[in-house]
């Protein structure tokens, strides 16, 4: 199941800025979703919509084939598309047959995941966002982008695994004045880490 597929820029991260398609799944292992269900979720600031299947090009598709034709649908380039794939929880829905898909037509895939489930061969930029008090079973990749400040994540312990970049992301909402000014501290206190800022966000798209 599909939230919403649309394009758009990176807006978070190392390759912030660059052109992609985002593919949005459904669901999440950390959250239902539901604003009453927030409180006792695992993950309890997510920023996203990811209930149903209501957004912007969202549906059931049929086959790895029909999903991988309206993702690449929204690439009207010549150079190979870029593709995120995020949701909700990706883990939970990308498959071999659907990288296999997406792939063939040269696409470079990348993940947004919690890292909670191992991602599958053939993702070409994995990004892993760790959750307080959830498993990280995908423990190396391309970036590692905390949502901060989370008590309960050892930035000493995490700054060991095998990451090639390490960004903090002030977490968004109510208190976010405050989260960008103790995630500028930590950062400068902790210089393996680097600012995220969501520009999406303050560019105003999707
Ligand atoms: C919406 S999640 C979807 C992918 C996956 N479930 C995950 O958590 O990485 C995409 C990214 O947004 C981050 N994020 C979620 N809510 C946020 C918030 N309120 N402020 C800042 N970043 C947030 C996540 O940590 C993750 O890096
Ligand atoms: N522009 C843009 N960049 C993003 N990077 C990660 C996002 C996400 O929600 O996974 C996201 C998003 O929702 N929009
Ligand atoms: S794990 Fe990701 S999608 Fe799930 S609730 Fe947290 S930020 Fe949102
Ligand atoms: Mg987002």
């Amino acid at each position: 199941m599909v939230k919403s597929i649309f394009p758009t820029l990176q807006g978070e991260g190392y390759n912030t800025g660059r052109p992609a398609v985002f593919c949005r799944f459904s669901g999440c292992n950390l959250w239902n979703g539901r604003e009453s269900g927030r409180s006792n979720a695992i993950c309890g600031f997510c920023d996203t919509d990811f209930v149903g299947t209501d957004g912007e090009g969202g549906g059931r598709f049929e086959s790895p084939a029909t999903l991988a034709a309206a993702i690449h649908a929204c690439w009207s380039f010549s150079s190979p598309a870029f593709v995120v794939f995020t949701g909700g929880e990706p883990t939970l829905q990308l498959d071999a047959a659907l990288i296999g898909a997406v792939r063939e037509n040269g696409a470079v895939l990348a993940i947004e995941t919690n890292g909670t489930n191992p991602v599958p061969e053939g993702v070409d930029w994995i990004c892993v966002s760790p959750k307080s008090g959830a498993p990280l079973r995908q423990r190396s990749g391309d970036e590692i982008k905390i949502a901060w400040p989370q008590s309960g994540l050892d930035l000493a312990e995490l700054e060991r695994l095998e990451f090639s970049h390490r960004f903090l992301q002030p977490i968004d909402g109510p208190d976010v004045d405050h989260n960008t000014a103790v995630t500028i501290a930590t950062c400068r206190d902790r210089p393996a880490w680097q600012l995220s800022r969501q520009w999406h966000k303050v560019l105003g798209i999707p």
